[in-house]
């Protein structure tokens, strides 16, 4: 995370302050597990369950960020699990989830926000760089995804999974491999929604467009220019519109909601430009 970035997620002032769009006590009690809440989209999540009554576990790779959200939470009178881990590893994977059952008794809902890629022309992919990519997108998704699931299933609890996706149905030049692991993590969802229905376990997707965050810094200077221009508003959304989102499918509003991917994206899916590398001369040029 760079301090300077333009895209920093909100300041920690705003997480706290923030008028809430729920009520403050929707999620009194229950137990939440944000992935990559150290920064971005997941520590907006994690700060609003928090803020919402949750208990929370978070992880992420980086210790250091894990704990300025644990904080955060801390000084709002809030619980929290920091545990470092890397989705991609399966078998830590079993540990963190054996944790939060030691430690907190239940699991409410699993928030699979970790992940991440590069822009590059898919025609150059390494095979390093493409497995990066869909190890952490698809593969680590899927390590939380099971691992929760067999939690409710030993502890016959029911409960959810939000997995975070993002806007894939017309493409998106430059970030191919992630376009590839996401269609992946959105059918897997619905399919798991169906498998696990008998468990009382919802599934279901958010899928953000642009937003303002620190991750945002990957991306080129004119991408960064131009991704806002790339929905209907014409500008970035805030990571508290993925937030609600969250929120809206982890409440009682959700209970009816499985199998669902939710569109977080001012709209990109019917319109805009979505290069995230220089467009070719074939599509007239330039932009980004
Ligand atoms: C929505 C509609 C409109 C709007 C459209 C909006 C655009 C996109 C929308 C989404 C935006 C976001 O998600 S932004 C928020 C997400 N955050 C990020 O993306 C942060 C950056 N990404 C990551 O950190 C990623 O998680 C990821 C790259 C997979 C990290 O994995 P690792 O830690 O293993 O990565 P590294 O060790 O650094 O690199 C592994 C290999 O990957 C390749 N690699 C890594 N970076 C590379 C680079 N810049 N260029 C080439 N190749 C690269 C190399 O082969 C590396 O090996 P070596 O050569 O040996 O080093
Ligand atoms: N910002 C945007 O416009 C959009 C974002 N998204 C998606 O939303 C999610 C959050 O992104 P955003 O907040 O913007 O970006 P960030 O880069 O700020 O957040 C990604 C988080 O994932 C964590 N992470 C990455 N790899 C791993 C791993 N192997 N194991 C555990 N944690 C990991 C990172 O922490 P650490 O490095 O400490 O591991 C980081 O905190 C991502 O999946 C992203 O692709 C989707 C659409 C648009």
């Amino acid at each position: 995370m760079t301090q300077t970035s333009p895209h920093a997620t909100g300041s920690d002032a705003d997480l706290i302050t923030a008028p809430l769009t729920y009520r403050a006590d929707l999620l009194k009690d229950q137990v939440v597990l944000v992935s990559g809440a150290g920064s971005g989209i997941g520590k907006a999540i994690a700060v609003q369950c928090a803020r919402l009554g949750a208990r929370l576990a978070i992880c992420g790779r980086k210790a250091d960020k894990l704990e300025a959200t644990a904080e955060l939470i801390r000084g709002l009178g809030g619980e929290v699990l920091v545990r470092p881990a890397s989705i991609r590893d399966a078998d830590d994977v079993g540990r963190l989830h054996a944790e939060v059952w030691q430690r907190f008794g239940r699991l409410d809902h699993l928030v699979n926000n970790a992940g991440g890629q590069f822009p590059q022309a898919a025609i150059d992919y390494s095979v390093k760089g493409w497995n990066a990519v869909i190890d952490t997108n698809l593969t680590g998704t899927w390590h939380m995804m099971q691992a929760a699931a067999r939690g409710w299933r030993d502890h016959g609890t029911p409960g959810s999974i939000i997995n975070i996706v993002t806007v894939i149905w017309r493409g998106m030049p430059g970030v191919a491999h992630t376009c590839a692991a996401r269609a992946g993590v959105i059918y897997l969802s619905k399919t798991v929604a169906i498998e696990w229905a008998p468990l009382n376990i919802r599934v279901n997707c958010v899928a953000p467009g642009a937003i303002a965050t620190e991750g945002m810094d990957v991306y080129s200077d004119e991408a960064q220019r131009d991704l806002p221009r790339s929905n209907l508003m014409q500008r970035f959304g805030q990571a508290r519109d993925v937030a609600d989102a969250v929120t809206y499918l982890a409440g009682p509003s959700g209970a009816f909601v499985t199998g669902e991917v939710m569109v977080v994206d001012g709209g990109n899916q019917v319109w805009g430009d979505q290069w995230t590398i220089p467009r070719p001369d074939y599509f007239g040029g330039q932009r980004p």
